[in-house]
Parts: structure tokens; sequence; C-alpha cells
């Protein structure tokens, strides 16, 4: 598989993601390449710069992941991209305290005048007077958006003698408590702080967040910081507040267009304003985490496994993801065993989990059943971001029940599924780390899912067994394993075998019309 390493990825990255796939690395690429090359690629890897669009999308044929190497995904299509069954990822937390440490460097260099007195030293002048500025200690800080960049910035202040006023409308109390700020809403922030500083995503509801009409409301000689996307602040409004002096300063790192010279931009000839190019993220520290932690995101997701740094499925916490992790195979192949088992259209499917496993959010789980009943039926992959929809498109009613009581085994999950009118189902769970059917209808089995398995129900007499495996190494295919199930009903048997070649259709047709053989279907584990 081929990935595409965009916008200058840190060499640390791609060192592991050369381990298992080719990787081209690409420092500047310009949107006709990106929109002329992407046909080829499995992944794509990028920063702020490259933009991608509904069209670049379009034309990603192959396209199964796209890693953002930092926290904004404002760059991505992300609806285009999940219609696609594209994973979008990102990597959070490795630039975290570079932005944060870039944002108290912007206030600093704001209120001491650093920029300016360096500018002006360097042309020989001294301005002792000129740049007179203002101290943060006692000053009421303003944080719009108490995430991890949001928080980080208050602790500093804090530690800076500021007091914090923080405006977010997804924190509670007891979150604002232990950061220790006062919780305060959107009119109390911008009416009573001497610096504001936003640390949100750019959406619809943030754009523009922060006008001419806001400003009027704030206290003179305020100072604005903007390190999280452009236009939260307007551009247009800034630029004019900062000429009239009704924002005394401000500092701001990013911009509705980058570079901003590009398309021209009011603050680039605005007065009292420190401009940096996009630097929040730009640390040695921050280039190699981001790196790193998308590198190990792409290499999951290329595998087939979850990520949880996934911003287009439901998020899963690190702990839940500890609890789930070990069962998600052992989902997915129940999910391929029971679609093996079928011989008509999925109607409906129910998973039931029994056990400790209940006191988690096991969506995770349901889904990785759906993926593995939809991959061996689908032409195009099945993954963690497209299967719910998947299974929607297709009229497969998905539901989930929760038992904590569970009689034989400490976890269990079990599948039902409803396919052309038949009941079918088949029951899993985990030996230490090692994933069980149990299960099979009725027929109790104790069967490892890997390889192929040809699964077949017959009359318990002697020389049935005999006869398919005689007939199959009469074929070319050895057996590898074999297990007989039992059920409480007299005189059948569920025969089990897992088999090392494949069995093609011709064959498995004979299987089934031997004497004492009801039926034979082959599961393959390669596929799903
Ligand atoms: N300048 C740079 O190079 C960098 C910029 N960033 C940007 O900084 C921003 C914050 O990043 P993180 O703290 O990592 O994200 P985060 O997801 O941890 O925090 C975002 C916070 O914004 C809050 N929020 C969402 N809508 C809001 C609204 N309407 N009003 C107030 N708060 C709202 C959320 O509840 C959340 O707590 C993002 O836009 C990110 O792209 C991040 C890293 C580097
Ligand atoms: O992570 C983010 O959201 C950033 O803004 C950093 O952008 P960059 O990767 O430096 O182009």
């Amino acid at each position: 598989m081929k990935v595409l390493a965009a916008d200058g990825i840190s060499p640390k990255g791609i060192e592991l993601l050369q381990k298992d796939f080719e990787v081209v690395v690409k420092d500047k690429l310009p949107a006709e390449e990106l929109l002329e090359i992407i046909p080829d690629f499995d992944a794509l890897i990028v920063r702020s710069a490259s933009k991608v669009t509904a069209e670049v999308i379009a034309r990603a044929e192959k396209l199964k992941i796209i890693g953002r190497a930092g926290v904004g995904v404002d760059n991505i299509d992300i609806p285009a991209a999940t219609a696609k069954g594209i994973i979008v990822i990102n990597s959070p937390g490795g630039n975290t305290i570079a932005a944060t440490e870039h944002t108290m460097a912007m206030m600093l260099a704001m209120s001491r005048n650093i920029p300016i007195a360096n500018e002006t030293m360097h042309k020989g002048e001294w301005n002792r007077k000129k740049y007179v500025g203002v101290e943060l200690r006692g000053k009421t800080l303003g944080v719009i958006g108490m995430g991890r960049i949001g928080s980080g910035v208050a602790k500093r202040a804090m530690a800076f003698d500021m007091n914090v006023l923080a405006y977010d409308p997804y924190i509670n109390e007891e979150r604002a408590k232990a950061l220790g700020v006062k919780i305060a809403t959107f009119d109390e922030v911008i009416e009573n702080s001497d610096f504001i500083t936003v640390h949100m995503p750019l959406t619809k509801d943030t754009k523009g967040m922060i006008a001419m009409e806001q400003m009027k409301k704030m206290k003179p000689g305020v100072r604005l910081v903007n390190c999280a996307r452009g236009g939260i602040i307007d551009e247009a409004d800034l630029a004019e507040a900062l000429k009239q002096g009704i924002v005394a300063a401000a500092a701001i790192d990013v911009y509705t267009s980058e570079p901003p010279a590009e398309k021209g931009n009011p603050l680039l000839e605005a007065p009292n304003i420190v401009l940096t190019p996009h630097l929040g993220a730009s640390t040695v520290e921050a280039q190699i985490g981001v790196s790193v932690d998308v590198a190990k995101g792409i290499i999951a997701a290329l595998h087939g496994e979850p990520v949880a740094t996934a911003v287009n499925m439901a998020p899963v916490s690190p702990q839940v993801m500890r609890v789930i992790a070990p069962y998600l195979t052992l989902a997915e192949r129940l999910g391929g065993t029971v679609v093996g088992l079928a011989d008509g259209p999925i109607e409906s499917v129910e998973v039931t989990y029994n056990g400790e496993i209940t006191e988690v959010n096991t969506g995770l789980l349901t889904t990785a059943v759906i993926k593995g009943l939809l991959n061996p039926v689908m032409e195009n992959e099945v993954n963690y971001v497209n299967a719910p929809g998947l299974a929607k498109e297709r009229g497969i009613k998905v539901s989930e029940r929760k038992d904590r009581a569970s009689e034989d085994f400490a976890n269990l999950i079990t599948v039902d599924v409803v396919a052309g009118g038949q009941k079918l189902s088949v029951q899993g769970t985990l030996f230490g780390t090692q994933g069980r059917i149990v299960r099979i209808n009725d027929f109790r089995v104790d069967v490892d899912p890997h390889a192929r398995i040809l699964i077949c129900p017959h009359i318990n007499r002697p020389g049935v067994i005999g006869t398919v495996g005689t007939l199959l190494g009469g074929n070319g295919v050895n057996i590898s394993a074999m297990q007989v199930g039992t059920t409480e009903e007299e005189g059948k048997n569920l025969m089990v075998l897992t088999v090392d070649n494949d069995i093609p259709a011709a064959l498995l047709e004979t299987v089934k019309a031997l004497d004492g053989i009801f039926d034979a279907k082959l599961v393959n584990f390669y596929e799903i």
C-alpha cells in the first residue's frame, strides 16, 4: 500500500510508515498536483497547508484514510470522506504544549512590544519611552474554548497571577473547578477581560464569534489573541478596531486564507498587531509528536484496526478502548461466521453482550460485528467508518442488548441474525486473549476462528465424518483441526473443520450432497 505524506511531516513518523508501506514524501504539494496523484494512494497525511476538498476525495480511488498531523481538520471535507468510507484521524495531543506556549509568547510579545522594539533596535533606534508595555499580573484573561490548549493557557496565566474567566459551553463546573478557573457566559468574558484568547475549532458557530459588535462591548484597552483559527475573530473588524483604538493590541498566528499576503488581508496593515505565520505547532517536539502519532494511527487503520483519534466515527475513550480492544477481532469474526451460514439477505442483527463487558460502551464492538458481516458480501472495503451507514443503506436493522449476568463465561458476545427469514446465531468469548466461537446455532463448539472453517451439520452415525475427510483429502484440501459440536437434539451433530486450502464451490456442493450431511458452509476468515 502507498502513503502520501504532504506538508513537510517530520521524518520520525515517516520512518515508522516505511516499515510497512511505500511512502512518498512531499514538502510542498500544489493543489493541482494533489488532484493528479491522489488516485494512486491508500493513505494521505497532511498538516494545514493541503486542502483535502470534495474534489480530491472524489478522485481518491484507493484512499482509505486521511491523517491530520495536528489538531484542526477544517482543511478536510469530512462529510465527503465519510460518505466514501474514508477514515479521518487527527493527532491532537502532540502539539498542545507548542500551541499553548506560543499563545503565552504572543501575549507577552504583544504586552511588552517586543517585535517592534526588536525591529527598531535593528534599525539603530533606542525607543525606551515609546514602547512602555503593560503587565499580565492582576489582569483578567478571558479564555474562550477550554480544551487542551485553552486549559494549558489558563494554567500558565495563573502562574503569572492573572485571573482567568473561561467560556466553553461544553465544559462542566467540576472540570472548571479542577482547573481553578471561573466559568462565565460569553458576554461576561468579553465584557470583563483585559486579555482575550480563543482556543476552539473554526465551525459555523465560531466563525466571526468576535466581530465589531463584540469588540465594542469589551473593556477599553483590551488585547486579543488568536492562535486557534483564522476568522474566529473577524479580520476586517479587528483591523478597524485596532485603527480606532477600540482594541489596544492583538496577536495573531492564524488567518482565514494562508499565507494571508496571497489574497490580501487587512491585518497585515493594521497597527499594534503582532503577527506570526501559523507557528503554533511549529516546535521540534510537537512535529515529532504529531508525526509519530499520526503514523501509528495510519498503520493501525490500514491493518483494519480502529483508531481512537478518528474524527468521523463515534469517539472511544482510551479506558473503554482498553476493555473492548481484545474483543474486536472476535466480534468481526462472529459477524463473518454468521453471514457465512446465511442463505438469504440479512434482515436484522442483534448483538447481545453478557458479563463484565456490559459495563462499557460496546458500540464499537457492534460496528465490528457489522464490519465482519458485510465485508465478505461487499465489493468495496467495509471499515469502522462506513459499516453502520452501509448496514442502514441495505435496510439491515441493528440492535444491541446487554445483560450483566453470564452463566458459563466471564464475557460473552452473541450475534443473532435473521437472514432470508431464517434465524441464525453464533456466540463467542475470549479464553485469555484468544477468541473462541463457543456456539453455532444450537451446537456447542470450541472453535478458533482463523483461516477457513467448513461448517457441516450432519447425522451422528459412524462413517459420516470420515467421508467428508476422504473427499476433501482426495481434492487436495488439508484439514488442520476438527471439532464436533453437540446439541440436545438426538442424532444431529455439527462438524467444524479448519482447512488450509480454499474449497471451490463445486467441491462444496459435493460435500453437501454426501449421505448424512445436511449442509456445508465455508467461512473464509481471510476475507473478513
Ligand atoms: N496555531 C496553531 O498552530 C495551532 C492551532 N490549533 C487550534 O487550536 C484550537 C484548539 O485546539 P485544542 O485545544 O487542541 O482542541 P480541543 O478540542 O481540546 O478544544 C477545543 C475546545 O473548544 C470548545 N468549543 C467548541 N465550540 C465552542 C464554542 N462555540 N465556544 C466556546 N468553546 C467552544 C470545545 O468544547 C473544546 O473544549 C483548534 O482550532 C486547533 O485547530 C491547535 C494546534 C496548533
Ligand atoms: O494542529 C493544528 O490545528 C494546527 O493549526 C497546526 O497546523 P500545522 O500542522 O502547523 O499546519
